[in-house]
């Protein structure tokens, strides 16, 4: 609804949708407050300093006029109540500013709260399409842009629109016919100040846009330093960079040469209309129409309009500029997740055993659905079995663990958990029953237990005893303590590689991603990190992809993926006794076996030459 009604504005359809905006406020009864008593404040402010002009004049003319004995005494006397006036107004005004800033504040609070828990529930396909720089900004600038926008700008364009028609009511109060003749000037300026100013904002996001441009390049390519590195391709990149920036300048001097003249061009206008007013308002007093003290009243009031008709254009691009914002954010806000967040069944700890079950599983990444990743793809883990997922390179093996972590769904078929359907399930409840481990290392920037902590299913309630048992189990306790600061060690930007890349909670279903890779992060400590993953492994149901032969040759069974589904499936020596095997012909390209005939396997340097094989492959 939001989202519309930021539409709707910006489309013109001004008054409806401000009433409409008054009712959003209302709903929102920690605002209504602060804000009736602001405009309180804004009234009693704004009749001050309108009053202001008028009483000024009665001054200048009791001045010009009074010249009597008491002169002195009621002089002095209409200075000091007129000073406590003016500190009434000043009072109010500096409250009403407060609490509107403060008002702001709180709403850019909420915006932003709820706008972070609503991208947190969207789905995986939503975070492969929209680029996390864009998010952020919307979490940063458009939530304060919107705050500031109904709160501050609001109460300031108020203020402005007040000010300018009591201005307007009051010059014609003090002198009907210099306001007719200032009028009859001011409006067909205003027409081409307007004109003007469309040009100006036109320039204005075209400089934006292609700063924009620049900025994302800057962004992409700094993201991915490795790659321009490893291409040699910093001069060129720098060249590109520079020619952005260099449009952005020329755009730049075009808009500084636009405003110079805008401003030059209202300078100048808003002298010869005050000259022209005392030209005119000087005649009318040399024929006795007009006291010293109205022409000073009408010039301070047609000043005050003047700089009120400025506040309300600064507000109507702000406002612009805040609706922009709020209906970009509104648009996330409101948008539904297209898988579920936390909805669904969970199993009881009887029905839940972790068989795992893939039928006639068909996919695409939503990104890119053309390319079809697995088709008529089928295959079963047996609760509390080992299997090894073997396949080349790019052929699906991480994207199961995705499906089966729920990150995305398949196109058609089922995927089941103990003869549920995951669908079924609970996502957020399912996730904290698996276990996995990727190919990243840890990657929050708080200390090593904060980190352990966050593989538990409710972090807040893990004791410093518990995290301390899980670095044992994961033999990496002694290696933890081994830094200044223990567990309270803070990792930093990926600056700590722990060897415990897969320090969790043991949970039902591990999904381990490559064991090679985890294990090539921390060769020194190899031996230890085989020796916690087989332990962890005992009595779970584990979907590996295995690149080490020991695995490999340790699972109780060994699928292989190729041209989107599973090739072959078995024990290790059963797919390899079959000479025309793929899972052979894989091992084979791997170096594994020495010879085609006899099984004269060299463990060591088959491993090593995997290993260096993988390295290669991720190089
Ligand atoms: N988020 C994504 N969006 C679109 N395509 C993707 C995404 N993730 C992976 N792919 C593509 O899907 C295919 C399978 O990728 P996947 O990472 O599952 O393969 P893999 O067998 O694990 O590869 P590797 O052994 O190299 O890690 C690849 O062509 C990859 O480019």
């Amino acid at each position: 609804g939001f989202a519309q009604l930021c539409k709707g504005l910006q489309g013109g359809r001004g008054p409806c949708c401000l009433l409409l905006l008054l009712s959003c406020a209302k709903q929102q009864s920690y605002l209504l407050l602060p804000c009736l008593a602001a405009v309180g404040f804004l009234t009693v402010s704004s009749v001050i300093t309108m009053s202001a002009p008028f009483f000024l004049g009665k001054v200048i003319d009791v001045i010009y006029t009074n010249p009597s004995e008491d002169f002195t005494d009621s002089l002095s006397s209409l200075c000091a109540l007129l000073s406590g006036i003016f500190l009434c107004g000043a009072a109010a005004n500096a409250t009403r500013v407060y609490l509107m800033q403060t008002a702001g504040q709180r709403i850019v609070k909420r915006l932003r709260t709820t706008l972070f828990s609503s991208i947190l529930k969207q789905e995986t396909a939503f975070f492969d399409k929209t680029r996390t720089g864009e998010l952020i900004n919307r979490l940063s600038s458009d939530t304060a842009l919107l705050g500031r926008s109904l709160t501050e700008n609001l109460s300031d364009g108020l203020r402005a629109a007040a000010q300018a028609s009591v201005g307007v009511g009051m010059m014609f109060f003090v002198s009907p016919s210099l306001a007719a003749f200032v009028l009859s000037i001011v409006p067909p300026l205003a027409v081409l100040a307007v004109i003007y100013g469309r040009y100006l904002r036109k320039l204005t996001k075209m400089t934006q846009d292609s700063l924009a441009e620049a900025t994302q390049l800057a962004e992409e390519r700094i993201g991915n330093i490795r790659t321009v590195r490893a291409f040699g391709q910093e001069m060129a990149e720098m060249q590109k960079y520079t020619n952005k920036v260099d449009y952005v300048l020329q755009l730049a001097k075009k808009e500084a040469l636009a405003r110079a003249g805008f401003f030059g061009a209202t300078g100048l206008s808003g002298n010869l209309i005050v000259l022209s007013v005392l030209y005119k308002g000087g005649l009318l007093m040399g024929n006795a129409y007009m006291t010293v003290g109205e022409l000073s009243s009408f010039l301070m009031y047609a000043f005050w309009v003047g700089i009120s008709i400025g506040g309300l254009s600064s507000f109507y691009s702000e406002l612009m500029k805040g609706l922009g914002a709020g209906g970009r954010l509104w648009e996330l806000i409101e948008r539904k997740p297209q898988l579920p967040f936390n909805e669904g069944i969970t199993l009881g700890k009887s029905t839940f055993r972790g068989a795992l079950e893939f039928k006639n599983v068909e996919f695409a990444y939503p990104t890119r659905p053309e390319a079809s990743i697995f088709k008529d793809f089928s295959l079963s883990i047996p609760a509390g079995s080992v299997m090894a997922l073997v396949g080349p390179s790019g052929t699906g093996k991480s994207t199961i663990v995705s499906l089966l972590l729920r990150l995305y769904d398949p196109i058609s078929g089922t995927i089941t958990v103990d003869g549920f359907d995951i669908r079924q399930l609970n996502p957020l409840w399912f996730r904290t029953k698996i276990g996995t481990v990727s190919q990243e290392p840890i990657l929050f920037s708080c200390s090593i237990a904060e980190n352990i902590a966050y593989g538990a299913e409710d972090p807040s309630t893990v004791t410093a005893e518990e995290i301390q048992k899980v670095a044992e189990i994961a033999n990496a306790a002694s290696f933890i303590r081994d830094f200044p600061k223990g567990f309270d060690t803070v990792v930093g930007e990926k600056g700590i590689l722990l060897s415990g890349t897969f320090l969790f909670y043991p949970k039902k279903i591990l999904l381990l991603q490559s064991e090679a890779k985890i294990l090539a992060l921390d060769a020194e400590n190899e031996y230890l990190v085989q020796e916690a993953l087989d332990r962890l492994m005992e009595g779970r149901t584990v979907l590996i992809i295995a690149h080490r032969l020991s695995t490999i040759q340790n699972a109780d069974s060994v699928a292989v993926l190729g041209q989107g589904k599973i090739l072959e499936c078995g024990k290790h020596e059963e797919l390899l006794a079959n000479p025309n095997g793929l899972f052979r012909k894989l091992m084979q390209k791997q170096a594994f076996l020495q010879n085609s005939d006899a099984f004269a396997l060299d463990v060591q340097s088959g491993e090593n030459n995997l290993l260096k094989e993988n390295v290669r492959e991720n190089v």
